[in-house]
């Protein structure tokens, strides 16, 4: 099947893009050709598009993997195009297009994602997509990126590499530069890959992720004293019963410095000795 050029399909669809609208479309072939190289083969039996666009990833979509394909593309101009523009396959039963906020409809049965995301809300759906438990490829901003996939230790590591890491091994693939897009965004961007996999350890969810969430935002403070300083966060009833129960050498550390295993193990110790009762 012959690839369209993303240039053609910008001009055809008559638009500019609205950078207000996290409207930059990806007319870099050399990127468009490697995205669904990224997706495990076995994942792209139905691969979910959030935001087509003019259709230049869900073009490479069509022509470089064999299963159905969804879309979801909130602007109403964008999706009409994309189903004239796709017609054919959209007759043969690969293609469907949804028009609608992708933050707020339901998503389909999905096995893997391709996204070019809007980066104005990249968080909302990576949190959208990651519990799915399917393989994602995700083009963010790269500094997003970076964190998503930052290991303890480092300066990128925070709440989004624990939280991320909790459903899934996140591995950046690839950068981007700003020229890759038409219009150029103001940031670099980068593709992550995110392969699902069960975390090393047992935690109740929502405890551990609100344990996370207080303490980095105290990451220049002893988790000592994030613990006992973020009780409006994470629900603990009796943050010293907690900080004197754990281990002393970790409440010396600052948040940036422990793994996720330790994140979860202070959760259970946390549960074991106080109420806990996330918001
Ligand atoms: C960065 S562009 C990517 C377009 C295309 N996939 C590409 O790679 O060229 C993001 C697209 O997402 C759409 N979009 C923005 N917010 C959305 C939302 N909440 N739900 C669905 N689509 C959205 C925009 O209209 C835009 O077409």
């Amino acid at each position: 099947m012959t690839r369209r050029d993303p240039d053609a399909l910008r001009r055809r669809a008559g638009v500019r893009g609205d950078p207000g609208r996290d409207q930059h479309f990806l007319v870099d072939d050399r990127v468009l050709n490697r995205l669904p190289g990224y997706l495990p083969t076995d994942a792209a039996d139905h691969v979910l598009e959030i935001g087509g666009g003019t259709g230049g990833l869900t073009d490479r979509l069509l022509t470089d993997t064999d299963g159905h394909v969804t879309v979801i593309e909130r602007d109403p101009d964008l999706a009409g195009f994309l189903r004239e523009e796709f017609a054919a396959a959209i007759e043969t039963g690969r293609l469907e297009v949804i028009e609608g906020d992708a933050l707020e409809c339901d998503l389909p049965g999905f096995t893997g994602s391709v996204s070019n995301l809007p980066y104005g809300a990249s968080s909302e759906f990576c949190f959208r997509l990651l519990p799915r438990g399917v393989p994602l490829v995700l083009m963010l901003q790269r500094e997003f990126a970076e964190r998503m996939a930052a290991d303890p230790g480092t300066d990128d590591y925070g709440r989004l590499s624990v939280t991320a890491g909790h459903y899934a091994d996140v591995e950046v693939v690839e950068t981007v530069p700003p020229a890759a897009f038409d219009p150029e965004p103001a940031v670099q961007s980068a593709v992550v890959r995110c392969l699902p996999r069960a975390p090393s350890y047992e935690v109740d969810e929502a405890v551990f992720m609100a344990l996370v969430r207080g303490v980095f935002t105290q990451r220049r403070k002893t988790m000592r004293n994030a613990v006992r300083n973020t009780v409006h966060i994470s629900g603990i009833a009796d943050a010293d019963a907690v900080v004197d129960a754990a281990d002393e050498e970790l409440m010396g550390r600052r948040a940036g410095d422990v793994r996720p295993a330790e994140f979860a193990e202070l959760a259970r110790l946390a549960t074991e000795t106080t109420e806990v009762t996330p918001p």
